[in-house]
Protein backbone atom coordinates (compact mmCIF):
# COMPACT_ATOMS: atom_id res chain seq x y z
CA UNK A 1 0.00 0.00 0.00
CA UNK A 2 1.05 3.28 -0.69
CA UNK A 3 -0.47 5.54 2.12
CA UNK A 4 2.19 7.60 3.23
CA UNK A 5 2.60 10.44 1.66
CA UNK A 6 6.46 12.09 0.80
CA UNK A 7 9.41 12.25 3.72
CA UNK A 8 9.78 16.14 2.23
CA UNK A 9 7.86 18.31 4.61
CA UNK A 10 6.39 21.18 3.72
CA UNK A 11 8.48 24.54 4.30
CA UNK A 12 5.65 26.25 4.62
CA UNK A 13 2.15 25.41 3.12
CA UNK A 14 1.42 26.90 -0.65
CA UNK A 15 -1.42 27.13 -2.83
CA UNK A 16 -0.85 25.26 -6.45
CA UNK A 17 -3.03 25.35 -9.16
CA UNK A 18 -2.78 21.51 -10.42
CA UNK A 19 -4.05 21.01 -14.53
CA UNK A 20 -5.05 17.80 -14.83
CA UNK A 21 -5.85 17.04 -11.17
CA UNK A 22 -9.40 15.09 -12.04
CA UNK A 23 -7.04 12.99 -14.16
CA UNK A 24 -4.31 9.98 -13.26
CA UNK A 25 -0.90 11.45 -11.73
CA UNK A 26 -3.01 14.51 -11.50
CA UNK A 27 -4.99 13.11 -8.78
CA UNK A 28 -2.53 11.24 -7.01
CA UNK A 29 -0.13 14.40 -6.98
CA UNK A 30 -2.81 16.45 -5.89
CA UNK A 31 -3.55 14.27 -2.90
CA UNK A 32 -0.08 14.09 -1.77
CA UNK A 33 0.41 18.25 -2.07
CA UNK A 34 -2.66 18.21 0.47
CA UNK A 35 -1.29 15.19 2.76
CA UNK A 36 1.83 17.63 2.75
CA UNK A 37 -0.53 20.79 4.13
CA UNK A 38 -0.87 22.56 0.92
CA UNK A 39 -3.68 24.12 -0.70
CA UNK A 40 -5.09 22.57 -4.22
CA UNK A 41 -7.09 24.29 -6.68
CA UNK A 42 -7.58 21.65 -9.45
CA UNK A 43 -8.37 22.56 -13.23
CA UNK A 44 -9.85 20.00 -15.69
CA UNK A 45 -12.33 20.02 -18.28
CA UNK A 46 -13.13 16.17 -17.71
CA UNK A 47 -12.01 15.44 -21.40
CA UNK A 48 -10.49 12.26 -19.66
CA UNK A 49 -10.76 12.67 -15.93
CA UNK A 50 -13.19 11.79 -13.88
CA UNK A 51 -15.10 14.10 -11.12
CA UNK A 52 -14.53 11.73 -8.38
CA UNK A 53 -10.85 11.31 -9.02
CA UNK A 54 -10.91 14.92 -8.15
CA UNK A 55 -9.21 14.54 -4.04
CA UNK A 56 -11.31 15.53 -1.22
CA UNK A 57 -10.15 18.89 0.04
CA UNK A 58 -9.20 20.23 -3.54
CA UNK A 59 -11.14 23.56 -4.73
CA UNK A 60 -12.48 21.71 -8.08
CA UNK A 61 -12.83 24.19 -11.36
CA UNK A 62 -14.51 22.58 -13.99
CA UNK A 63 -12.48 24.34 -17.41
CA UNK A 64 -10.07 24.39 -19.85
CA UNK A 65 -6.01 25.71 -19.83
CA UNK A 66 -6.79 27.91 -22.88
CA UNK A 67 -8.52 29.90 -20.18
CA UNK A 68 -6.26 29.58 -17.49
CA UNK A 69 -6.13 33.23 -16.99
CA UNK A 70 -10.04 33.14 -15.27
CA UNK A 71 -8.74 31.39 -12.69
CA UNK A 72 -5.25 32.29 -12.08
CA UNK A 73 -4.14 35.54 -9.65
CA UNK A 74 -1.27 36.09 -7.77
CA UNK A 75 -2.19 33.69 -4.68
CA UNK A 76 -0.85 31.07 -6.37
CA UNK A 77 2.46 29.84 -5.42
CA UNK A 78 2.94 27.70 -8.89
CA UNK A 79 1.20 25.35 -11.09
CA UNK A 80 1.26 21.16 -11.87
CA UNK A 81 0.40 21.04 -15.49
CA UNK A 82 -0.89 17.39 -16.45
CA UNK A 83 -3.80 18.60 -18.42
CA UNK A 84 -3.24 17.08 -22.03
CA UNK A 85 -4.23 14.78 -24.72
CA UNK A 86 -1.99 11.54 -23.96
CA UNK A 87 -2.67 8.48 -26.39
CA UNK A 88 0.17 7.50 -28.67
CA UNK A 89 -2.10 6.07 -30.75
CA UNK A 90 -4.65 8.51 -31.16
CA UNK A 91 -2.18 11.35 -31.66
CA UNK A 92 -0.81 9.74 -34.65
CA UNK A 93 -4.24 9.59 -36.26
CA UNK A 94 -5.47 12.88 -35.29
CA UNK A 95 -2.28 15.16 -34.58
CA UNK A 96 -4.29 18.55 -35.05
CA UNK A 97 -5.97 17.40 -31.58
CA UNK A 98 -2.46 17.05 -30.04
CA UNK A 99 -0.92 20.14 -31.21
CA UNK A 100 -3.92 22.39 -30.58
CA UNK A 101 -4.55 21.20 -26.55
CA UNK A 102 -1.41 20.02 -25.85
CA UNK A 103 0.74 22.85 -27.67
CA UNK A 104 -1.21 25.76 -27.92
CA UNK A 105 -3.24 24.99 -24.60
CA UNK A 106 0.29 25.52 -22.72
CA UNK A 107 1.24 28.01 -24.35
CA UNK A 108 -2.24 30.15 -23.15
CA UNK A 109 -1.22 28.33 -19.39
CA UNK A 110 2.21 30.22 -19.64
CA UNK A 111 0.61 33.63 -20.80
CA UNK A 112 -2.20 33.42 -17.75
CA UNK A 113 1.13 32.42 -15.14
CA UNK A 114 2.87 35.30 -16.65
CA UNK A 115 -0.05 37.55 -16.37
CA UNK A 116 -1.06 36.36 -12.80
CA UNK A 117 3.16 36.42 -11.84
CA UNK A 118 2.73 33.46 -11.10
CA UNK A 119 6.18 31.90 -11.57
CA UNK A 120 6.74 28.68 -10.48
CA UNK A 121 6.04 24.91 -13.26
CA UNK A 122 6.41 22.06 -12.88
CA UNK A 123 5.79 19.72 -16.19
CA UNK A 124 4.65 16.43 -17.40
CA UNK A 125 6.90 15.67 -19.98
CA UNK A 126 7.54 12.07 -21.21
CA UNK A 127 10.31 9.59 -22.02
CA UNK A 128 8.38 9.42 -25.49
CA UNK A 129 10.12 12.84 -26.22
CA UNK A 130 13.20 10.64 -27.21
CA UNK A 131 12.33 8.05 -29.54
CA UNK A 132 13.99 4.79 -30.14
CA UNK A 133 17.42 4.70 -27.57
CA UNK A 134 20.98 4.33 -28.56
CA UNK A 135 22.23 2.66 -25.43
CA UNK A 136 20.96 0.96 -22.88
CA UNK A 137 19.67 3.67 -20.20
CA UNK A 138 17.66 6.81 -21.79
CA UNK A 139 19.70 10.04 -20.06
CA UNK A 140 17.86 13.57 -20.62
CA UNK A 141 21.53 14.67 -22.83
CA UNK A 142 20.14 11.88 -25.04
CA UNK A 143 19.14 12.64 -28.40
CA UNK A 144 15.14 13.49 -28.59
CA UNK A 145 13.62 12.32 -31.77
CA UNK A 146 10.08 11.40 -31.00
CA UNK A 147 8.14 8.57 -32.91
CA UNK A 148 4.76 9.41 -32.02
CA UNK A 149 2.86 13.25 -32.46
CA UNK A 150 1.82 12.60 -29.04
CA UNK A 151 5.45 12.72 -28.13
CA UNK A 152 6.84 15.94 -31.01
CA UNK A 153 4.37 17.79 -28.60
CA UNK A 154 5.37 17.33 -25.40
CA UNK A 155 9.27 17.88 -26.43
CA UNK A 156 7.78 21.37 -28.30
CA UNK A 157 6.26 22.25 -25.33
CA UNK A 158 9.46 21.40 -22.94
CA UNK A 159 11.41 23.88 -25.68
CA UNK A 160 8.59 26.29 -24.84
CA UNK A 161 9.07 25.55 -21.22
CA UNK A 162 13.12 26.63 -21.62
CA UNK A 163 12.34 29.69 -23.24
CA UNK A 164 9.72 31.11 -20.98
CA UNK A 165 12.47 30.74 -17.93
CA UNK A 166 15.30 32.35 -19.97
CA UNK A 167 12.98 35.44 -21.44
CA UNK A 168 10.65 36.04 -18.07
CA UNK A 169 12.57 34.07 -15.27
CA UNK A 170 10.35 30.99 -14.61
CA UNK A 171 11.41 28.11 -12.62
CA UNK A 172 10.35 25.15 -14.38
CA UNK A 173 10.93 21.39 -14.24
CA UNK A 174 9.81 19.24 -17.03
CA UNK A 175 9.27 15.46 -15.19
CA UNK A 176 9.93 12.57 -18.16
CA UNK A 177 7.83 9.92 -16.76
CA UNK A 178 8.65 6.30 -17.97
CA UNK A 179 5.52 3.96 -17.80
CA UNK A 180 3.42 5.29 -14.49
CA UNK A 181 1.39 2.50 -12.32
CA UNK A 182 0.41 1.70 -8.93
CA UNK A 183 -2.48 3.73 -7.06
CA UNK A 184 -2.44 6.05 -3.89
CA UNK A 185 -4.16 3.93 -1.66
CA UNK A 186 -5.31 4.40 2.16
CA UNK A 187 -7.72 1.96 4.26
CA UNK A 188 -9.46 -1.26 3.64
CA UNK A 189 -10.04 -2.61 0.37
CA UNK A 190 -13.19 -3.09 -1.21
CA UNK A 191 -14.46 0.42 -0.69
CA UNK A 192 -15.18 3.12 -3.28
CA UNK A 193 -12.77 6.09 -3.30
CA UNK A 194 -14.42 8.32 -0.49
CA UNK A 195 -16.72 6.32 1.04
CA UNK A 196 -17.38 6.52 4.74
CA UNK A 197 -14.24 4.63 6.42
CA UNK A 198 -13.13 3.37 3.07
CA UNK A 199 -10.31 5.15 2.74
CA UNK A 200 -9.34 6.89 -0.24
CA UNK A 201 -7.94 5.49 -3.86
CA UNK A 202 -6.76 7.32 -6.92
CA UNK A 203 -5.48 5.45 -9.29
CA UNK A 204 -5.57 4.80 -13.41
CA UNK A 205 -8.95 5.13 -14.78
CA UNK A 206 -9.15 5.58 -18.35
CA UNK A 207 -11.92 5.43 -21.22
CA UNK A 208 -10.72 3.85 -23.21
CA UNK A 209 -7.55 2.04 -21.71
CA UNK A 210 -4.55 1.47 -23.33
CA UNK A 211 -1.88 1.25 -20.74
CA UNK A 212 -1.14 -2.66 -20.38
CA UNK A 213 -0.91 -3.08 -16.68
CA UNK A 214 -4.83 -1.96 -15.95
CA UNK A 215 -5.46 -4.17 -19.30
CA UNK A 216 -4.07 -7.21 -18.00
CA UNK A 217 -6.07 -6.77 -14.37
CA UNK A 218 -9.07 -6.11 -16.39
CA UNK A 219 -8.08 -9.89 -17.71
CA UNK A 220 -7.90 -10.95 -14.12
CA UNK A 221 -11.19 -9.02 -13.09
CA UNK A 222 -12.98 -11.04 -16.05
CA UNK A 223 -14.34 -7.96 -17.97
CA UNK A 224 -11.79 -9.10 -20.70
CA UNK A 225 -11.04 -12.51 -22.10
CA UNK A 226 -7.16 -12.16 -23.05
CA UNK A 227 -4.47 -9.91 -23.37
CA UNK A 228 -3.14 -8.95 -26.59
CA UNK A 229 0.41 -8.55 -26.83
CA UNK A 230 1.51 -6.61 -29.32
CA UNK A 231 4.85 -8.28 -30.81
CA UNK A 232 6.68 -10.87 -30.17
CA UNK A 233 9.28 -10.45 -32.54
CA UNK A 234 11.52 -7.54 -30.82
CA UNK A 235 14.89 -7.76 -30.19
CA UNK A 236 14.54 -8.09 -26.61
CA UNK A 237 15.26 -11.43 -24.46
CA UNK A 238 11.37 -12.89 -24.30
CA UNK A 239 10.34 -10.79 -28.01
CA UNK A 240 8.48 -8.68 -26.24
CA UNK A 241 8.69 -4.86 -25.29
CA UNK A 242 10.55 -4.04 -22.46
CA UNK A 243 9.20 -0.51 -20.26
CA UNK A 244 10.43 0.66 -16.81
CA UNK A 245 7.55 0.52 -14.45
CA UNK A 246 7.38 3.41 -11.92
CA UNK A 247 4.97 3.49 -9.17
CA UNK A 248 2.79 6.94 -9.02
CA UNK A 249 3.28 7.34 -5.58
CA UNK A 250 6.86 7.50 -6.26
CA UNK A 251 6.61 10.07 -9.17
CA UNK A 252 4.34 12.04 -6.96
CA UNK A 253 7.44 12.28 -4.18
CA UNK A 254 9.22 13.75 -7.70
CA UNK A 255 6.59 16.35 -8.24
CA UNK A 256 6.83 17.73 -4.43
CA UNK A 257 10.82 18.02 -4.84
CA UNK A 258 10.56 19.53 -7.85
CA UNK A 259 8.83 22.44 -6.85
CA UNK A 260 10.99 23.24 -4.38
CA UNK A 261 14.32 22.41 -6.70
CA UNK A 262 13.22 24.67 -9.61
CA UNK A 263 15.24 27.74 -9.71
CA UNK A 264 14.43 30.97 -11.69
CA UNK A 265 15.20 31.65 -14.88
CA UNK A 266 16.28 27.71 -15.02
CA UNK A 267 14.51 24.83 -16.72
CA UNK A 268 15.35 21.41 -15.15
CA UNK A 269 14.75 18.43 -17.09
CA UNK A 270 14.58 14.60 -15.44
CA UNK A 271 13.37 11.28 -16.08
CA UNK A 272 11.75 9.51 -13.62
CA UNK A 273 11.93 5.77 -14.47
CA UNK A 274 13.32 3.02 -12.09
CA UNK A 275 16.05 2.21 -14.05
CA UNK A 276 14.86 -1.73 -14.32
CA UNK A 277 13.49 -2.98 -17.68
CA UNK A 278 10.33 -5.43 -17.44
CA UNK A 279 8.62 -7.24 -21.02
CA UNK A 280 5.25 -7.28 -21.59
CA UNK A 281 5.44 -11.02 -20.51
CA UNK A 282 7.10 -10.29 -17.49
CA UNK A 283 4.65 -7.69 -16.58
CA UNK A 284 1.53 -10.46 -17.64
CA UNK A 285 3.27 -13.26 -15.51
CA UNK A 286 3.85 -10.82 -12.52
CA UNK A 287 -0.03 -9.95 -12.76
CA UNK A 288 -0.60 -14.03 -12.54
CA UNK A 289 1.14 -14.10 -9.75
CA UNK A 290 -0.71 -11.23 -7.31
CA UNK A 291 -4.24 -12.09 -8.84
CA UNK A 292 -4.03 -15.79 -8.98
CA UNK A 293 -5.45 -15.22 -12.17
CA UNK A 294 -4.67 -17.64 -15.29
CA UNK A 295 -4.36 -14.37 -17.68
CA UNK A 296 -5.10 -15.64 -21.44
CA UNK A 297 -2.61 -13.90 -23.75
CA UNK A 298 -2.53 -13.48 -27.41
CA UNK A 299 -0.18 -13.02 -29.64
CA UNK A 300 -0.90 -9.92 -31.85
CA UNK A 301 0.56 -7.57 -34.51
CA UNK A 302 3.15 -4.83 -33.33
CA UNK A 303 1.51 -1.65 -32.38
CA UNK A 304 2.91 1.39 -34.22
CA UNK A 305 5.66 3.45 -32.51
CA UNK A 306 6.20 1.11 -30.15
CA UNK A 307 10.08 1.80 -29.07
CA UNK A 308 11.59 -2.03 -28.90
CA UNK A 309 13.00 -0.62 -24.86
CA UNK A 310 12.37 2.15 -22.82
CA UNK A 311 14.76 2.31 -19.59
CA UNK A 312 15.82 5.65 -17.34
CA UNK A 313 18.27 6.65 -16.66
CA UNK A 314 17.17 8.64 -13.60
CA UNK A 315 21.12 9.66 -11.83
CA UNK A 316 19.73 13.73 -12.37
CA UNK A 317 16.41 13.03 -10.17
CA UNK A 318 18.31 11.35 -7.71
CA UNK A 319 21.59 13.39 -7.67
CA UNK A 320 19.33 17.11 -8.17
CA UNK A 321 16.42 16.95 -6.72
CA UNK A 322 17.61 13.90 -3.97
CA UNK A 323 14.46 11.51 -5.23
CA UNK A 324 14.68 7.52 -4.30
CA UNK A 325 11.87 5.51 -5.46
CA UNK A 326 10.46 3.78 -2.48
CA UNK A 327 8.12 1.52 -4.40
CA UNK A 328 10.73 -0.06 -7.19
CA UNK A 329 9.51 -3.45 -7.14
CA UNK A 330 7.13 -5.08 -9.87
CA UNK A 331 5.13 -6.56 -7.58
CA UNK A 332 4.52 -4.34 -5.46
CA UNK A 333 3.42 -1.83 -8.23
CA UNK A 334 1.12 -4.05 -9.68
CA UNK A 335 -0.56 -5.03 -6.07
CA UNK A 336 -1.60 -1.62 -6.09
CA UNK A 337 -2.93 -1.34 -9.34
CA UNK A 338 -4.90 -4.74 -8.46
CA UNK A 339 -6.47 -3.43 -4.66
CA UNK A 340 -7.06 0.06 -6.93
CA UNK A 341 -8.86 -2.18 -10.31
CA UNK A 342 -10.82 -4.09 -7.15
CA UNK A 343 -12.14 -1.22 -5.76
CA UNK A 344 -13.17 0.48 -8.68
CA UNK A 345 -15.20 -2.67 -10.09
CA UNK A 346 -16.77 -2.90 -6.84
CA UNK A 347 -17.84 0.27 -6.94
CA UNK A 348 -18.78 0.08 -10.09
CA UNK A 349 -21.31 -2.83 -9.34
CA UNK A 350 -22.58 -1.50 -6.58
CA UNK A 351 -23.46 2.00 -8.46
CA UNK A 352 -24.76 -0.25 -11.38
CA UNK A 353 -27.15 -2.74 -9.12
CA UNK A 354 -28.22 0.70 -7.49
CA UNK A 355 -29.57 1.91 -10.48
CA UNK A 356 -31.17 -0.66 -11.73
CA UNK A 357 -33.13 -0.94 -8.90
CA UNK A 358 -33.89 2.61 -8.88
CA UNK A 359 -34.67 1.92 -12.65
CA UNK A 360 -31.98 4.09 -13.98
CA UNK A 361 -29.63 3.74 -17.28
CA UNK A 362 -26.26 2.53 -16.23
CA UNK A 363 -23.11 4.46 -17.48
CA UNK A 364 -20.40 5.66 -15.99
CA UNK A 365 -20.65 9.59 -14.84
CA UNK A 366 -17.40 12.12 -15.46
N1 LIG B 1 0.23 7.82 -17.52
C1 LIG B 1 1.46 7.70 -18.02
O1 LIG B 1 2.04 6.60 -18.08
C2 LIG B 1 2.20 8.93 -18.49
C3 LIG B 1 3.51 8.79 -18.94
C4 LIG B 1 4.20 9.92 -19.34
C5 LIG B 1 3.61 11.17 -19.31
N2 LIG B 1 2.32 11.28 -18.90
C6 LIG B 1 1.71 12.62 -18.89
O2 LIG B 1 1.18 12.85 -17.59
C7 LIG B 1 0.01 13.66 -17.68
C8 LIG B 1 -1.14 12.96 -16.97
O3 LIG B 1 -1.37 11.70 -17.58
P1 LIG B 1 -2.56 10.77 -17.09
O4 LIG B 1 -2.21 9.37 -17.39
O5 LIG B 1 -2.93 11.16 -15.71
O6 LIG B 1 -3.69 11.23 -18.11
P2 LIG B 1 -5.25 11.50 -17.84
O7 LIG B 1 -5.90 11.49 -19.18
O8 LIG B 1 -5.76 10.57 -16.81
O9 LIG B 1 -5.25 12.97 -17.24
C9 LIG B 1 -5.20 14.13 -18.04
C10 LIG B 1 -6.23 15.11 -17.48
O10 LIG B 1 -6.17 16.34 -18.20
C11 LIG B 1 -7.49 16.80 -18.47
N3 LIG B 1 -7.39 17.69 -19.63
C12 LIG B 1 -7.00 17.39 -20.90
N4 LIG B 1 -6.99 18.49 -21.66
C13 LIG B 1 -7.39 19.53 -20.87
C14 LIG B 1 -7.57 20.92 -21.09
N5 LIG B 1 -7.35 21.49 -22.27
N6 LIG B 1 -7.96 21.69 -20.04
C15 LIG B 1 -8.20 21.13 -18.82
N7 LIG B 1 -8.05 19.83 -18.57
C16 LIG B 1 -7.65 19.02 -19.58
C17 LIG B 1 -8.30 15.53 -18.68
O11 LIG B 1 -9.69 15.69 -18.48
C18 LIG B 1 -7.66 14.60 -17.63
O12 LIG B 1 -8.32 14.69 -16.38
C19 LIG B 1 -0.24 13.89 -19.16
O13 LIG B 1 0.30 15.16 -19.49
C20 LIG B 1 0.55 12.78 -19.83
O14 LIG B 1 0.97 13.14 -21.11
C21 LIG B 1 1.60 10.19 -18.48
O1 LIG C 1 -2.83 -4.37 -24.64
C1 LIG C 1 -1.62 -4.06 -24.65
C2 LIG C 1 -1.15 -2.80 -24.24
C3 LIG C 1 0.19 -2.54 -24.30
N1 LIG C 1 1.05 -3.50 -24.72
C4 LIG C 1 2.49 -3.23 -24.76
O2 LIG C 1 2.89 -2.92 -23.45
C5 LIG C 1 3.95 -1.96 -23.48
C6 LIG C 1 3.56 -0.79 -22.61
O3 LIG C 1 2.49 -0.10 -23.24
P1 LIG C 1 1.66 1.05 -22.56
O4 LIG C 1 0.59 1.46 -23.50
O5 LIG C 1 1.26 0.63 -21.19
O6 LIG C 1 2.72 2.21 -22.36
P2 LIG C 1 3.67 2.91 -23.45
O7 LIG C 1 5.04 2.37 -23.20
O8 LIG C 1 3.14 2.81 -24.82
O9 LIG C 1 3.53 4.46 -23.11
C7 LIG C 1 3.63 5.02 -21.83
O10 LIG C 1 4.96 5.33 -21.54
C8 LIG C 1 5.59 6.14 -22.51
C9 LIG C 1 7.00 6.31 -22.09
O11 LIG C 1 7.62 5.09 -21.88
C10 LIG C 1 4.87 7.46 -22.65
O12 LIG C 1 5.17 8.29 -21.57
C11 LIG C 1 3.37 7.32 -22.76
O13 LIG C 1 2.76 8.55 -22.50
C12 LIG C 1 2.82 6.32 -21.81
O14 LIG C 1 1.49 6.06 -22.17
C13 LIG C 1 4.14 -1.58 -24.95
O15 LIG C 1 5.21 -2.29 -25.45
C14 LIG C 1 2.85 -2.04 -25.62
O16 LIG C 1 3.01 -2.42 -26.96
C15 LIG C 1 0.61 -4.75 -25.11
O17 LIG C 1 1.39 -5.60 -25.51
N2 LIG C 1 -0.73 -4.98 -25.06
Amino acid sequence: MSGTSTGTAAVRPRKYLVTGGAGYVGSVVAAHLLEAGHTVTVLDDLSTGFRAGVPAGAEFVEGRIQEAARWLDPSYDGVLHFAACSQVGESVADPEKYWRNNVAGTMDLLAAMRGAGVRRLVFSSTAATYGEPAGELLSETDPTAPTSPYGATKLAVDHMITGECRAHGLAAASLRYFNVAGAHLTGPPGEPAGAPGGGVAYGERHDPESHLIPLVLQVALGTREAISVYGDDYPTPDGTCVRDYIHVADLADAHLLALDAAVGGEHLVCNLGNGNGFSVREVIETVRKVTGHPVPEVVAARRGGDPAVLVASAERARNVLGWAPRRADLTGIVEDAWTFARREHAARGKQTGEQQAGGEQGGAAR
